[in-house]
């Protein structure tokens, strides 16, 4: 057990909308810990470029190639005994981009049925502990925006911004309903990753959340 009280076998996982700031928080956080870090593969995934140039074309393929990726990891972290930070959960998968693009026409009604059915049966394995707590951070559509054009994906940046600014507001609904582990909430202006003295108050409040009951944090 380190001095936050998070114990050595913990999974912790960092959810929140597209640049955001997951993968930043998960590799700071993780070298603080002493972790190991689950990332999401951007560069070698060979749908998601095609995706975002055509979503009705490849939306399928891409949530069935993030799931089998996710599941993978999950595998590994149970098999592993813990100890990791992921960069996003697999309940984002499916509560925000499949539903999204099943409720938007831009994947069929049974392929989404498909998908979910698929992700239905893998969830309910031994492979599938609940994270120990879901690290959501929010910010203002804005900010985000800023980050996305900032960090410079093109097929990100090429995509129309009432996608993101849809995104956004699913991702505050999905938070609200979300109760499959405690939730500690983080704002984007209320941290700095390169601070000691931040990292620590997050690492804090992350060992209390993991110990008390999601209403009480
Ligand atoms: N706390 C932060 N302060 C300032 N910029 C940040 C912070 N966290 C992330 N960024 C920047 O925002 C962009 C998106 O961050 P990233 O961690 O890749 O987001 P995500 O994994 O949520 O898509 C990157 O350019 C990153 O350097
Ligand atoms: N399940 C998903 N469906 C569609 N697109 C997804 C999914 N998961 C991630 N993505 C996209 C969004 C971004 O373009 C990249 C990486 O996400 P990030 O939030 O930057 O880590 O993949």
């Amino acid at each position: 057990m380190n001095s936050y009280h998070i114990p050595e076998n913990a999974i912790i996982t960092v959810a929140g909308t597209v640049g955001v700031g997951k993968s930043t928080l998960t590799g700071a956080l993780a070298k603080r810990l002493n972790f190991q870090t689950s990332l999401e593969q951007v560069d070698h995934n060979p749908y998601l470029e095609k995706f975002y140039h055509d979503f009705e074309r490849w939306s399928f393929h891409l949530q069935i190639y993030f799931l089998a990726e996710r599941f993978k990891e999950q595998k590994k972290m149970f098999e592993l005994g813990g100890g990791f930070v992921q960069d996003r959960s697999i309940y984002e998968d499916t509560g925000i981009f499949a539903k999204m693009h099943a409720d938007q026409g831009t994947m069929s009604k049974t392929d989404y049925e498909t998908y979910t059915s698929l992700y239905e049966a893998m969830v309910m394995t031994p492979y599938f502990p609940h994270p120990d707590v879901l690290i959501y951070i929010e910010g203002s559509l804005p900010s985000i925006l800023t980050r996305i054009n900032e960090r410079g994906r093109e097929m990100e940046i090429q995509t129309d911004v009432s996608y993101w600014e849809h995104m956004h507001g699913r991702y505050s609904k999905w938070i609200n309903e979300f109760t499959a582990c405690p939730v500690l909430r983080l704002n984007i202006d209320d941290y700095d990753v390169n601070d000691e003295t931040s990292m620590s108050d997050i690492l804090v409040k992350v060992g209390n959340a993991i110990r008390k009951p999601a209403d009480k944090i």
